[in-house]
């Protein structure tokens, strides 16, 4: 995959074997922003088919070191040596042309076309369809990652679409592959092939650079890391030598805290019922819900667990109130919501966090302490009809402050804040605005260690003050450590809950999978029928 000399050791005439150039090394990367010194003197040195992880906590400087090596920003100092030759990639493509492939957290493939036609874009001198799939049949063959070429994008899973990306940065035969956060989308079984498939490119030349905040991953795949704080490299290490929670030291620069335990109180009455909800989806690719129901009681978190695109964006935009009138009933404390829009539902107390933070949660060109008005409640942000700024700013600052949102001040634009400390922003937001009902999408989706479990224990603290919480989210893991309950989207279908100690993770992968017959769903009926 990546050349004659991946992996292997090289001669000099008949002297001594020296080891192979190192694919890939930074000396000195400087990139600084105009609040922020994003990356201070990085090192880095990956070798070829090295699986070399890049950790640190939100806002360290990995989007920004992974965009200098793939031509998307220009550093303000330091070298960077490709195969040991020094080389400055000033766009994407001249990077692709040097060797580096770069698969991105957001797909970019367009819905309507086919596998083929899509990666027929992005390849240089637009290649005919015929032999272009076969090529792909064969990358995809050679690395476990089954895809049909004329398959169109818009009718597949995110894992599916995910492997297209892939196979698209395969075929331009890269010598380094750039993941940012792959797995954060994927069902445990995808995570698992995936694994494979990323052990089989390594096993052939290929170098990886892999971004990831779940320390456990890192340890099952990479066998180099390396961490950095602040925009500085705090360490570098052989993770599978390392614990999660010795990685997390180095990246946090002190203990990680453990979960505090509550006094918890059995759940009190049914708080936010929702009954037989179905919403037709606004996207032809989308999902329509049929006749979700769930009951929520105070003091309760529900986990909604499910593979991306199975209804979760219209399960969120029906309960929002982004739209409305759908066939069904969502009651909180007896009163039917289902009828009104965002401003009302929140006025009566039910909240909601959707997944798009910068596009539908905050306002990129706004400042934070703008931000912080958007969802707030009138009665704490204006008097008199006027806007109360001290007390706005103050909000700001409380949520910057309880979340450790690391900023440029409360007049940075949001736009300009880390993908997860906008994250931790948005949600901090909205839990301190203590709501009776809040239903959030992938609240830690992107957070560092130290950050979600912040986000993890406000969403407890929340519910223990008799809150009833919805949280939907791809990580299987998340869910079993903070909810109560656990039901299954699959297919715009959500199973009844089932509490989380009856939980059996093999199941609810299945289940999100859409193979809704699991004994895990059996289960959830009877549990359902006997509340
Ligand atoms: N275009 C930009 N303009 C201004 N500041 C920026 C820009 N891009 C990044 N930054 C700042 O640079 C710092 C490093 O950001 P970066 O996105 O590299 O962090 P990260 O480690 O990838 O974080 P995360 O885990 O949250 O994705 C942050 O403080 C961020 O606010």
């Amino acid at each position: 995959m990546a050349g004659p000399e991946a992996g292997a050791r090289t001669t000099r005439d008949d002297g001594p074997i020296l080891p192979p150039p190192l694919r890939l090394e930074l000396r000195g990367i400087r990139k600084v922003y105009p609040a922020v010194v994003a990356n201070d003197g990085v090192d880095l040195a990956v070798a070829p088919g090295e699986i070399h992880a890049i950790v640190g906590e939100n806002g360290a400087g990995k989007s920004t070191l992974m965009k200098v090596i793939y031509g998307m920003a220009r550093p303000d100092a330091g070298e960077m040596l490709w195969n040991g030759r020094e080389v400055r990639p000033r766009t994407p493509a001249e990077a692709q042309r040097m060797g580096v492939g770069m698969v991105f957290q957001h797909f970019a493939l367009f819905d309507t076309l086919t596998v083929a036609e899509n990666i027929a874009l992005a390849l240089p001198g637009r290649p005919k369809l015929e032999p272009l799939s076969r090529r792909i049949a064969e990358v995809a063959g050679r690395y476990g990652l089954p895809v049909d070429p004329r398959r169109r994008i818009g009718s597949m899973s995110v894992g599916e679409r995910q492997r297209v990306e892939i196979i698209r940065a395969l075929l331009q035969d890269p010598g380094l592959l750039i993941m940012d956060e792959p797995t954060s989308v994927l069902t445990p079984q995808a995570v698992e092939s995936l694994f494979v498939t990323l052990r089989r490119l390594a096993a052939d030349g290929c170098s990886i650079l892999y971004i990831s905040h779940k320390l456990e991953e890192v340890r099952a795949l990479c066998s180099k890391a390396t961490i950095l704080r602040a925009g500085r490299v705090t360490g570098v290490c052989d993770p599978r030598a390392e614990t999660a929670a010795s990685m997390a030291r180095m990246m946090i620069g002190a203990d990680l805290k453990a979960l505090r335990p509550a006094a918890r109180q059995a759940p009190g009455a049914p708080l936010l019922v929702i009954d037989r909800l179905s919403a037709p989806s606004p996207d032809p690719f989308g999902t329509a819900l049929h006749e979700v129901s769930l009951t929520v009681r105070a003091g309760e978190i529900v986990g909604v667990a499910g593979v991306s695109g199975n209804g979760q964006a219209e399960l969120m935009d029906a309960l929002s109130g982004e739209r409305t009138s759908p066939p069904g009933t969502i009651r909180l404390d007896g009163r039917d919501l289902a009828r009104m829009g965002p401003r009302a539902r929140r006025r009566l107390g039910l909240s909601s966090a959707p997944e798009d933070r910068l596009g539908r949660s905050a306002a990129p060109d706004l400042p934070l302490h703008e931000n912080a008005l958007l969802t707030a409640r009138a009665a704490q942000t204006t008097a008199w009809g006027f806007l109360r700024r001290a007390k706005i700013r103050a909000a700001a600052r409380r949520i910057v402050e309880e979340f450790g949102v690391r900023a440029g001040g409360l007049d940075a634009p949001a736009g300009s804040l880390s993908g997860g400390n906008l994250q931790k922003f948005v949600i901090g937001r909205e839990i301190l605005n203590a709501p009776r009902a809040l239903v959030v999408t992938q609240p830690t989706w992107g957070v560092d260690v130290g950050a979600a479990l912040t986000i993890r224990q406000a969403l407890a603290e929340l519910r223990d003050r008799g809150a009833a919480v919805v949280v939907i989210s791809e990580e299987l893991d998340e869910l079993m450590e903070i909810s109560d309950r656990i039901a299954v989207i699959a297919g715009g279908r959500l199973t009844p809950a089932i509490p989380r100690a009856q939980c059996d993770r093999d199941a609810i992968g299945l289940a999100m999978s859409g193979r809704l017959d699991t004994p895990a769903a059996e289960q959830e009926t009877a549990d359902a029928a006997a509340h």
